[in-house]
């Protein structure tokens, strides 16, 4: 490898052991939940290894993938969830950062509501999603059944595509965000679960 190529990597893995402890101080990756991702210029993948702590990932807890989700290294296991990763990188090339967890809000409201979406409406902070310059506006946010299958999961989830400006839910079970780069995407998690957590104290209000 160039000492460019090695540079890009290591970015990535520092961008993505970052995040997980951001995750963790958040309360967001209990246990062994979650997994985190970072495309880098060049095209590479880094995800999280599957199992382990989220908030204590080294260098050795982050492996390369194909496109395909196949880590390079057969005898590594990526994420159980790696596929939720790999069809958001190739649904928009912009794609740079994906990152999944497990909060209280995303579990909990997404059990105690059972329509297909959520509606987030009012908010200030809804400018914190990309092309939204008002509060005075209303997105979406898909909850999608939960599955162990994650192929099939994928295939549920591969509609709606292109159309979640502020990521998904898994009932029951947590939330995929995504953005240009990983600051985005946290950005984008933390507003994303701030509004979240508003809806779970309107829920019991
Ligand atoms: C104990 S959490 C169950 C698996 C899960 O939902 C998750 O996010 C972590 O899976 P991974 O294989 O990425 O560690
Ligand atoms: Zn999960």
């Amino acid at each position: 490898m160039t000492q460019l190529s090695d540079r890009l990597w290591s970015d990535a893995v520092q961008d993505v052991l970052h995040a997980g402890r951001r995750m963790d101080q958040r309360g967001w990756v209990p246990a062994t939940a979650g997994n985190l991702s970072r495309r880098l210029d060049d095209g590479r993948i880094a995800i999280t290894r599957s199992g382990g702590h989220k908030g204590f990932l080294t260098e050795q807890d982050v492996i390369e993938i194909d496109p395909e989700g196949r880590p390079l290294d057969s005898g590594q296991r990526a994420s159980a969830e790696t596929l939720l990763h790999t069809q958001l990188y190739a649904s928009d090339p912009t794609i740079g950062a994906v990152l999944h967890g497990h909060s209280v809000a995303a579990t909990v409201l997404s059990m105690a509501i059972e329509a297909p979406v959520l509606t987030l409406a009012g908010y200030e902070l809804l400018k914190v999603f990309e092309g939204q310059s008002t509060h005075d506006t209303a997105i979406d946010v898909p909850f999608f059944a939960n599955d162990q299958d994650i192929a099939r999961l994928a295939t549920v989830v591969a509609p709606s595509l292109g159309k979640m400006p502020a990521g998904y839910v898994i009932r029951g079970h947590g939330v995929y965000v995504w953005g240009r780069n990983m600051a985005m995407a946290l950005a984008r998690l933390e507003g994303l679960e701030f509004l979240l957590a508003c809806e779970l104290e309107r829920l019991k209000s």
